[in-house]
C-alpha cells in the first residue's frame, strides 16, 4: 500500500515542481503537468509532461553514470499513487547555491551579453558569433539563484570560486561541462539538439558531491531540432514552440498585453503532449508507455 502525498511535508514550491520531506535523509521530488511561456505558468495543464520529464531525468541519470541524489527507482513504494511516474526519491543534500549551466550554443541571456560586451560570464567568445553559433568546446556561464519569480543572474567562475571556493568552483565546472557535453553527445546522434542546460549539485552529510534536481530536460535545457538548426535564425523551441507560436500569433494575446495568456486549445495541448513523448523516445530509446503511473 503507497503512501498519501499528504503524509509528506511540503517544503518547496516552484513554477512547475515540488518537493517533499519523506524522512530525515530522503525527499520526494515531483514534476506537476504545469508549463510555463512567456515567464507565465499557463492555466492549462499539459498531461504527461510531469511523467515524460521525469523519465528523462532518469535516463540521463543512468546514461552518464555520475553519483547522483536518486535513492529509488521510479516505482518506489515511498511514491504515491497520485505522483506515480512524476515523483523521485531522493538522497536529502546540502544545496551549493549556484545554477550550474553550461552552453554548447549561443542564445539567450548569453547572446544578450555576447552582443554587450563579446564575453559570457566573463569567458571571452571570438568576433563574428550570431544567434545559434555553436560554442565549441561548451562553457561554464554560472548564475546565482533567483528567488521564485526572478531571473537569475549570470555571474563569472571568480565569483563562484569567491562565493564557495575555488576547489569547489573548479569541480562545478568540470563536472557541469563533462555531464553537459555527454549528454548532449547522446541526444545530438538522436536528431536533437541541447543548446544548453542548468545542474544543481549537493553534498552528502559525508561530503560527497552529488548530482542533484533535473537533469537535461526540456525545462532545464534549450530542446532544438537537429534537422531544423542553422545558426544565425531564430531557433524554435523543440517542445515549447507549439504553444508560444498559438500564443502570440494565433490567440490574440501578446507578451506586452499585461495580462496572463489564455487558455490553451485542445489541439495545441495534444500536439505538445505528444512533442514530449517524441523528445523522450527518440534520445532514449524507449517507449513511454512502459514508464509507471500511465492510465490504468
Ligand atoms: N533536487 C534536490 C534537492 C536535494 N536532493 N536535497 C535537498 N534539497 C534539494 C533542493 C531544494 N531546492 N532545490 C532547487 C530546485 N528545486 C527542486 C524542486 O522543485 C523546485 C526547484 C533542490
Amino acid at each position: 500500500m503507497r503512501p498519501e502525498l499528504s503524509e509528506y511535508t511540503p517544503i518547496y514550491s516552484g513554477k512547475v515542481r515540488e518537493l517533499y520531506e519523506v524522512d530525515d535523509e530522503h525527499l520526494l521530488l515531483v514534476a506537476s503537468d504545469r508549463i510555463s511561456a512567456y515567464d507565465y505558468i499557463l492555466d492549462t495543464p499539459i498531461p504527461d509532461k510531469g511523467r515524460v520529464l521525469t523519465a528523462m531525468s532518469v535516463f540521463f541519470f543512468d546514461a552518464l553514470g555520475v553519483p547522483n541524489h536518486l535513492a529509488g527507482p521510479a516505482d518506489d513504494p515511498r511514491i504515491p499513487e497520485s505522483v506515480l511516474g512524476r515523483a523521485l526519491i531522493t538522497r536529502r543534500l546540502d544545496m551549493v547555491p549556484v545554477e550550474c549551466v553550461a552552453r554548447g550554443y549561443l542564445t539567450g541571456s548569453g547572446l544578450k551579453e555576447y552582443r554587450a560586451n563579446g564575453q559570457v560570464c566573463g569567458v571571452p567568445l571570438p568576433e563574428g558569433l550570431v544567434d545559434g553559433s555553436r560554442i565549441d568546446p561548451p562553457i561554464f556561464t554560472p548564475a546565482t539563484k533567483a528567488a521564485v519569480g526572478d531571473h537569475d543572474e549570470n555571474v563569472s567562475f571568480e565569483r563562484v570560486a569567491a562565493d564557495v571556493g575555488l576547489d569547489l568552483a573548479t569541480r562545478l565546472r568540470d563536472l557541469t561541462l563533462e555531464v553537459y557535453s555527454s549528454g548532449a553527445d547522446i541526444a545530438r546522434e538522436r536528431g536533437i539538439i541541447l543548446a544548453d542546460t542548468k545542474f544543481e549539485f549537493g553534498h552528502t552529510s559525508d561530503g560527497d558531491l552529488l548530482l542533484a534536481d533535473e537533469v537535461l530536460t526540456p525545462d532545464s535545457s534549450r530542446y532544438w531540432d537537429g534537422e531544423l538548426y542553422e545558426p544565425g535564425k531564430a531557433l524554435p523551441s523543440f517542445d515549447k514552440q507549439i504553444v508560444r507560436d498559438w500564443l502570440t500569433k494565433e490567440s490574440g494575446w501578446s507578451t506586452d498585453a499585461g495580462t496572463p495568456p489564455p487558455a490553451l486549445p485542445a489541439d495545441v495541448v495534444e500536439r505538445t503532449r505528444a512533442r514530449y513523448i517524441e523528445a523522450y523516445e527518440r534520445i532514449s530509446g524507449l517507449r513511454f508507455a512502459d514508464w509507471p503511473g500511465g492510465a490504468a
